[in-house]
């Protein structure tokens, strides 16, 4: 068994004054490694202990990096003496950090401009340091009963205890009985404790388990897929597929091809809530569990699976995109499944796109890697088209099941009736949905019973106390509360301005009012709402995933969460609530985004033997975006994202980095943002824009501005910015954020 104990170097022996330099990076944000000196042998990748200041902690060996390119490398210190060096403390007992990771953490490091330190963090955020305590249970000793009182209740413990170690938990709930009884029986020695075994960490899955029989078409691209597993080499293909063509099983091959090698593969989902399906999928392909990873794994689970990964015998990682940073032992194929999602883009901390990354963390452990869309993003299209990715398409949907047929409802000709917001077409066509014994879907990507409040006799609107957002109610919680900083306050009765009694209207819709809506207007139906609001974890997301599957519910309300890849069999009616939702608010994406979402949402319907519809529901009926979904021709509407962009640079015929000033007051962002606008470079292909005040001008108390700089594709955003602000030094609380290949343009 792995143990964490740390091999302290003799601690009578005075510290060495001469020795051996060693780089060491430390997760903190220091500009690059920091020199210890190593008394004993130490490799690159070996995790140390080391003192900083008066704390101890854990480090990895780090050698400089010669593959960044020159203008990614970091500026190097000055070199402290040997003499002043402090010894390394020890090292653990874990596998060392392999080379394609290591180079892997610099690179993001330096395409990101984070300091390094940072980046090792997410590699190691796994308290490998914590001795991984053996588990201890309860079994039931040979000491017989005696004249010891026994209680109803140390009576079931004593049924339920066996020579099997129990946890205090697990005897408890299998009992009825307290951690106090349990305690007590210890005492008077009929229990004692002993190791729990460590369950068994990943099954091998096997690559001929559940082998489909592929269509034709199906075939041959797999076998397109499997070819780079085979020869072991870095290559991007893009399997691009209509909903329900059978991805995922055709991906399977060649995760089977890199089973049957005997290297590792990762697949990244843009969300944990997905992983439940998946992982079903998976055991039903391969007979055995994938090893899973996310940030809501226990900490025992964390530290086995990375120890599992590292040693090799975590042979398939299915996670969220910080599962990029798990120490492979050897990485043969890397998927990103839905890579046109925008969640794969982290927002905080160190700002990376896990899409991105992932295309560099195959190419520095010599591996494919296979990005999975429906509705390909226009950054991987033109990396298609400028022939540096390969491109894979699958047409038809497997089984013979036909895509849905998509109409739009014109809200303007078919209102709904007055201070509701489902159509009579709609209203109808779900009827009729479950009067023949099948699902429908009402989707709306907005939580929470309204997006604004209102006062009907001032106009006052309530709004968040630490951001420039309107509070969201939350009905069945009584509550108004902030989506961007979590503020929350009751909703109040009269008006905070203007003190008129019961004047407060919710303006819109959000999912709690369409859920209200539809159990008036469809008393028998059984109504299963999905959103992160209702659905807490992944375990529950998994049991609401099997209602609908075993047709407990027939109406399903949902905000993007079930948009996913669910396959539903019996789901035939898809109605959009509220089609131009993502179209406003002057985002480079925008329509692009909304297109995708629409798109698979629209997919989730008649994935089986009956035919699917859907319904947009929409006042902008002529936008290309509703036209392109109707008539479900994605690659016209692709190529005018296209045109729009190109001329002007946008990304990705051009590249963008975001600066978002933040201080205390408005005062002191308008100063940063002024010294950093005065600074800006000027040469040819380079542009400034801005500052202008963020749409999110407040956020948390915060206030913001942001400034983007654009430049043409083959000038490297990095170093501009590096030389740019490397002489601003901001004071009194305020700072900058970059964040290359923006996202989100709050
Ligand atoms: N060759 C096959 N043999 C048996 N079942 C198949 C085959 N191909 C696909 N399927 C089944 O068809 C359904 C749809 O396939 P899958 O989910 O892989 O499609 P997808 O393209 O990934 O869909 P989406 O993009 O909508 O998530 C699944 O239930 C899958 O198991
Ligand atoms: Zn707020």
């Amino acid at each position: 068994m792995a143990s964490s104990s740390l091999s302290k170097p003799d601690p009578r022996r005075k510290p060495p004054s001469t020795g051996t330099r060693v780089s060491v990076l430390v997760p903190l944000p220091f500009p690059g490694p920091l020199d210890y000196l190593a008394p004993m042998p130490l490799e690159p990748g070996d995790l140390v202990t080391v003192p900083l200041g008066r704390r101890e902690t854990v480090g990895c060996v780090w050698e400089t990096d010669r593959t960044l390119p020159a203008d990614f490398a970091l500026p190097v210190g000055r070199e402290v003496p040997l003499a002043r060096l402090r010894p390394v403390a020890g090292k653990l007992d874990v596998r060392p950090l392999p080379r394609s990771l290591r180079r892997f953490i610099d690179w993001v490091a330096a395409y990101t401009l984070t300091p390094p330190g940072l980046v090792l963090a997410m590699a190691t955020r796994i308290h490998l340091k914590d001795a991984p305590r053996p588990a201890l249970g309860w079994v039931r000793t040979e000491m017989s009963e005696g004249d010891l009182r026994i209680t109803p209740a140390r009576r079931s413990v004593l049924n339920v205890a066996s020579s099997t170690p129990m946890s205090t938990a697990e005897l408890g709930d299998r009992s009825g009985a307290s951690a106090a009884v349990i305690r007590g029986l210890a005492t008077a020695g009929l229990l004692r404790e002993a190791v729990i075994a460590p369950a068994a960490p990943f099954g091998l899955p096997d690559p001929m388990h559940g082998a489909p029989k592929l269509s034709e078409e199906q075939a041959e691209v797999a076998q397109e897929l499997c070819g780079p597993v085979e020869t072991g080499r870095f290559q991007v293909t893009l399997l691009e597929g209509v909903t329900g063509s059978g991805k995922t099983e055709v991906y399977f091959e060649a995760v089977a091809a890199c089973l049957a090698k005997g290297k590792q593969v990762l697949v990244l989902l843009p969300e944990i809530a997905l992983s439940a399906q998946w992982t079903d999928r998976f055991i039903r392909r391969f007979g055995a569990e994938p090893a899973v990873w996310h940030s809501d794994l226990g900490a025992k689970r964390r530290r086995e699976t990375w120890r599992a990964v590292a040693e090799g015998s975590a042979r398939v990682v299915v996670g969220a995109r910080s599962a990029l940073f798990l120490p492979f032992a050897d990485l043969g194929l890397v998927v990103v499944d839905e890579e046109h999602e925008s969640a794969f883009k982290q927002e905080e901390g160190v700002m990376y796109h896990g899409r991105d990354m992932a295309v560099v963390r195959a190419r520095l452990a010599d591996a494919p890697a296979i990005l999975v869309s429906a509705t390909p993003s226009l950054e991987t299209l033109a990396n298609v088209e400028s022939g540096r990715y390969r491109h894979e398409l699958l047409t038809a949907r497997h089984g013979g099941a036909t895509l849905p047929d998509v109409s739009l409802v014109d809200m303007r000709a078919d209102p709904p009736e007055r201070g509701l917001f489902l159509s009579p077409k709609l209203c109808t066509a779900i009827d009729e949905t479950l009067e023949k014994g099948e699902q429908a879907m009402l989707f709306l990507n907005r939580r929470g019973y309204a997006p604004l409040t209102l006062c009907r006799a001032c106009g006052h609107r309530m709004q968040c106390p630490n951001c420039s957002a309107w509070l969201v109610e939350h009905r069945a919680r009584g509550i108004l509360t902030c989506h961007h900083c979590g503020h929350t306050e009751r909703i109040p009765k009269d008006c905070p301005e203007c003190h008129a009694e019961n004047s407060l209207v919710p303006i819109g819709p959000g999912i709690e009012r369409i859920t209200e809506e539809a159990k008036l207007r469809f008393p028998d139906a059984k109504l299963l709402v999905m959103s992160s609001d209702t659905l807490g974890s992944p375990a529950a997301t998994a049991e609401a995933v099997r209602k609908i599957s075993d047709g407990e519910v027939n109406l399903i309300i949902g905000t993007q969460i079930v948009a996913k890849g669910w396959h539903f069999p019996k789901l035939t009616l898809v109605g959009v609530v509220d089609a131009d939702l993502g179209l406003g608010g002057g985002d480079l994406r925008a329509a692009e985004r909304t297109v995708q979402l629409l798109h698979q949402v629209a997919g989730r319907a008649g994935r089986a033997e009956h035919r699917g519809r859907v319904l947009l529901q929409s006042y902008v009926g002529e936008h290309p975006v509703m036209t392109a979904l109707v008539s479900n021709d994605f690659q016209t509407f692709m190529e005018q994202e296209a045109e729009q962009r190109r001329p002007s640079f946008w990304p990705p015929y051009g590249r963008l980095a975001a600066l978002i000033v933040s201080a205390p007051s408005a005062d002191a962002a308008d100063a940063l943002a002024r010294e950093i606008a005065l600074a800006a470079p000027e040469r040819e292909g380079v542009q400034v824009l801005g500052p202008a005040p963020a749409p999110l001008a407040v956020l948390r108390g915060r206030h913001r501005r942001r400034l983007l700089l654009r430049t043409m594709r083959g000038i490297a955003v990095q170093p501009i910015l590096r030389q740019w602000l490397g002489d601003i030094k901001p004071t009194g609380g305020a700072k900058v954020d970059i964040d290359i290949d923006p996202i989100s343009f709050l």
